[in-house]
């Protein structure tokens, strides 16, 4: 069970850090890598073709990463828009917009934490002790 999470630029580690502090939260294994699809394209191609469970890819500006991912595999994959021009509404739209038939999962702009959570949630059902993590921290929240 492992997540790869890729970021465009080591310019977006900061949200990287928001999603890997929630994964080692929950003791989920992940991988973290910096590949961009514009600069890199055959790296990220490689990654996306490798057996992780769930992607979770952050990108800012023209953010084609997340969408490259999801061409190259039918894993889940979420994308995370950086806020790094036009307060991120440039990022979200890439990710968001994507062409019928290849879907891409979008959290809110910088919510690395979502990104995180919504990984979790899909690895959670097949995984009881997941599910039993997630209900607990909902119930924290609650409290
Ligand atoms: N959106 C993408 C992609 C991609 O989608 O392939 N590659 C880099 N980027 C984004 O460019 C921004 C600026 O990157 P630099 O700071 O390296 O110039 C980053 O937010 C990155 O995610």
């Amino acid at each position: 069970m492992k997540v790869l999470v890729v970021m465009g630029s080591k310019s977006d580690s900061q949200i990287a850090e928001k999603v890997t502090a929630v994964l080692d939260e929950f003791g989920v294994e992940y991988d973290v890598e910096v590949a961009s699809a514009h600069r890199n394209p055959k790296k990220v191609e490689e990654l996306a073709k490798k057996d992780y469970e769930v992607f979770i890819a952050i990108a800012g500006l023209s953010a084609a990463l997340p969408g490259v991912i999801a061409a190259h595999t039918v894993r889940p994959v979420i994308g995370v828009p950086v806020s790094a021009k036009l307060n991120g509404l440039d990022a979200l739209l890439s990710i968001a917009q994507m062409p019928p038939g290849v879907p891409v999962a979008a959290v809110g702009i910088d919510n690395g934490k979502n990104a995180a959570l919504l990984a979790i949630e899909i690895l959670a059902v097949k995984n009881e002790e997941l599910r039993e993590k997630l209900e607990e921290y909902r119930e924290k929240m609650r409290a």
